[in-house]
């Protein structure tokens, strides 16, 4: 496994182009088993985990072309669906998160979609109830084989039904909306997760000849089509790399200029890092974070503490609330961080406390952070990632430590962010990847 060892306290400055949303092109991959057309798709970040996405793609029978680092052609003309009963499908669809939304264009297309259960970070519970509630409303017959933790759905055919999702799920939406446009005539799904991503997906997919309605809100109305054909989609940047820059800058009292953001997708995050004290702006469409020596997190109108907490869009994400956490460690004031939604998001806090950092851990969800505003250093330890955002906030907090940290189980970031440690040298960061045979 390789490490990362990293000289903190030192400034950054210069520019950063966010990569793309690894969330959106692991929804928008799978939507190209829709279609025995090609569909090319830009911006995709070159991570662990859509390379293993786009891997799985390739042993289904998918005819993939690399066409540069970020773009690639899909066409899933002559699927091998014997691939899905396979051993090997057992293990390499566990080994992510994003591998369960093969299964409602699978099953639309071909009447039959299987999967492990599948992988990504162990953050707490996750179930997958609303994904197989939705595709058994839609008319599949639902299967579970315990031992091997194995999901499968079958159906002939699939009808428009009405639906209220038990929550509004991310995947969880975007797997019964794939399914659904495929379905004969109309679904609709309320409460269905609306976020960006999700938006992305409905554009793609109407570019392919779906019908959907309410694009943005929380209740799509999908007219069912007989078939789908070729599109082109670009992914948007990642908004939670965006956010992880933002910790970056602030804790490392660093300018930065971090380019083409969409600042229309972003919703709250710029929001909630300007409540933190951190001064971001919007330059065209690319945010300036200036170098700051202290930023000063504001409480609520009466004076009680902030608390900073994570809801479905266009709630906060939970994704950034490692990242947040970390960044109010060293700002002037306190801070309530409530991770609703995740059980087992937070412990990774033990690692900053060890770094000196002052937060009181109230409970699985709730921490509270005591700012020191820069007046003492975090001090550079060892430590693993235990998932990605953990990891990044991990990494955030030894680029501003006093000494040299290291950080283990790298993988983890890397499942989320491109060549993170090339890109934070370009910025002046001292940062090296060892490769390690053990
Ligand atoms: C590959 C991918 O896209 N992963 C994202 C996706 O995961 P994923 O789609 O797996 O997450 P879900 O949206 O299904 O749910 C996330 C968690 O929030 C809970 N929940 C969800 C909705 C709700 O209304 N109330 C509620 O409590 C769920 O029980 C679960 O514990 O969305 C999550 C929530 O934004 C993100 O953290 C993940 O990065
Ligand atoms: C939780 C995340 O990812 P996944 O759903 O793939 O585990 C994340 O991106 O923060």
């Amino acid at each position: 496994m390789s490490i990362f060892k990293i000289e903190g306290g030192h400034r950054l400055k210069g520019e950063i182009v966010p990569q793309g949303a690894k969330n959106e092109a692991l929804q928008i991959i799978c939507a190209t088993l829709l279609t025995a057309s090609e569909v090319t798709i830009h911006n995709i970040p070159d991570i662990r985990d859509v390379n293993k996405l786009i891997f799985i793609l390739g042993e289904l029978g998918v005819k993939i072309k690399k066409l540069d680092t970020n773009s690639y052609s899909f066409q899933a003309d002559d699927i091998n669906l014997e691939y899905l009963e396979s051993l090997q499908f057992k293990k390499d669809g566990s080994s992510l998160r994003g591998s369960i939304m093969i299964v409602g264009p699978l099953l639309t297309r071909f009447g039959k979609g299987y999967i492990p259960r599948p992988g990504g970070d162990k953050i707490g519970r996750r179930r997958l109830d609303t994904h197989f509630e939705g595709f058994i409303k839609l008319g599949a017959k639902f299967r579970y084989n315990k031992e091997e933790s194995f999901y499968g759905v079958e159906a002939d055919e699939l009808h428009g039904t009405e639906m209220l999702l038990d929550e509004a799920s991310v995947t969880g939406t975007a797997n019964i909306l794939m399914a659904a446009v495929l379905a004969k005539g109309e679904t609709i799904v309320y409460n269905a997760a609306c976020e960006p991503y999700i938006q992305q997906l409905c554009k793609m997919l109407v570019s392919m000849g779906a019908v959907i309605d309410g694009i943005g809100s929380n209740r799509l109305i999908i007219q069912g089509v007989s078939n789908l054909g070729g599109c082109i989609h670009r992914v948007l940047p990642d908004m939670i790399e965006i956010g992880s820059w933002i910790g970056v800058a602030a804790m490392t009292r660093s300018a930065l200029t971090i380019k083409n953001v969409s600042w229309k997708d972003l919703g709250l995050i710029p929001n909630v890092f300007r409540k933190l004290g951190i001064e971001l702006q919007q330059i065209d469409d690319d945010i300036y974070i200036p170098s700051q020596e202290s930023y000063e997190i504001q409480g609520y109108m009466d004076g009680s503490i902030l608390t900073v907490s994570d809801a479905p869009w266009p709630g906060f994400t939970p994704d950034l609330l490692s990242i947040v956490l970390v960044v109010a460690t060293q700002a002037k004031g306190s801070v309530l961080i409530h991770q609703k939604m995740f059980e087992s998001r937070l412990f990774f806090v033990d690692k900053l406390i060890d770094m000196g950092a002052k937060v009181i851990l109230c409970d699985p969800h709730r921490a509270t952070v005591i700012g020191m505003n820069h007046e003492s250093s975090l001090k550079a330890t060892t430590m693993s990632s235990p998932d990605i955002r953990a990891g990044i906030s991990l990494l955030i907090a030894a680029l501003s430590a006093k000494g040299t940290s290291t950080i283990h189980n790298i993988d983890q970031i890397d499942r989320g962010y491109e060549n993170i440690d090339e890109r934070l040298r370009s910025i002046g960061a001292r940062i090296e990847r060892i490769e390690s045979t053990f």
